[in-house]
């Protein structure tokens, strides 16, 4: 493959027992954030989660740059009640780098997840995706639960320092699309 191309998706169709969605054609290149785009229920999520394996595909190709380190957030809690982690082990984990976290949630990494508000955890969680070590970084429904201050940190964030990456991102908040995507590819359209 080319240089900065990390993707090129080809007539791909994903779905569960049968297709659901596609065909669905783009490419992706270092330094872009492509916005998938479409009414409800028009496989936008299915898609996503195809180019990481998530579903099965059924047809097309998935072309990925030799060695492509990717990471994937899902919509949607993991029930972490009870389990004695923190901010800081999570990151750990995914080998992110906490600087240029928002003051707010940069002060509570030393808390465990299960004491985290609904939005700060969904921040803390992209963060984990955002600012680990990844080529591709896949994000379904990042702006859910975040207020006003979470969305622009966000899209701050997303509008200079993602330089070294590729992001394929699903959302239904049209301003967040518009101000932060390089691309927008509408699906079932
Ligand atoms: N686990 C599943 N098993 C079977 N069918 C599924 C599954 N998940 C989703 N679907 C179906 O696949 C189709 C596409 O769903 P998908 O979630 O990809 O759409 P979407 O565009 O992301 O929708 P939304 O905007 O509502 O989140 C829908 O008809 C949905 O019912």
């Amino acid at each position: 493959m080319a240089g900065d191309l990390l993707l090129r998706v080809a007539g791909l169709r994903a779905g569960y027992a049968g297709p659901v969605a596609g065909p669905l054609d783009f490419e992706l290149r270092r330094g872009e954030i492509v916005g998938l785009a479409g009414p409800n229920g028009a496989g936008k999520s299915t898609l996503l989660k195809a180019l990481w394996g998530g579903v099965r595909v059924f047809g097309g190709e998935v072309h990925k740059a030799p060695g492509l380190q990717i990471s994937h957030q899902a919509q949607g809690f993991d029930d972490l009640r009870g389990v004695p982690l923190s901010g800081h082990d999570l990151l750990g984990l995914t080998g992110a780098d906490p600087a240029g976290l928002p003051p707010w949630l940069a002060g509570r990494l030393g808390e465990r997840l299960d004491r985290l508000s609904g939005g700060q955890l969904q921040f803390l969680r992209l963060w984990a995706c955002l600012a680990a070590p990844a080529d591709l970084v896949l994000l379904d429904e990042p702006t859910n639960n975040l207020d006003r201050a979470g969305v622009a940190h966000l899209a701050d964030w997303l509008g200079r320092a993602h330089g070294g990456q590729g992001i394929v991102l699903v959302s239904h908040d049209h301003a967040f699309i518009d101000q932060v995507c390089t691309r927008v590819v509408e699906v079932g359209a």
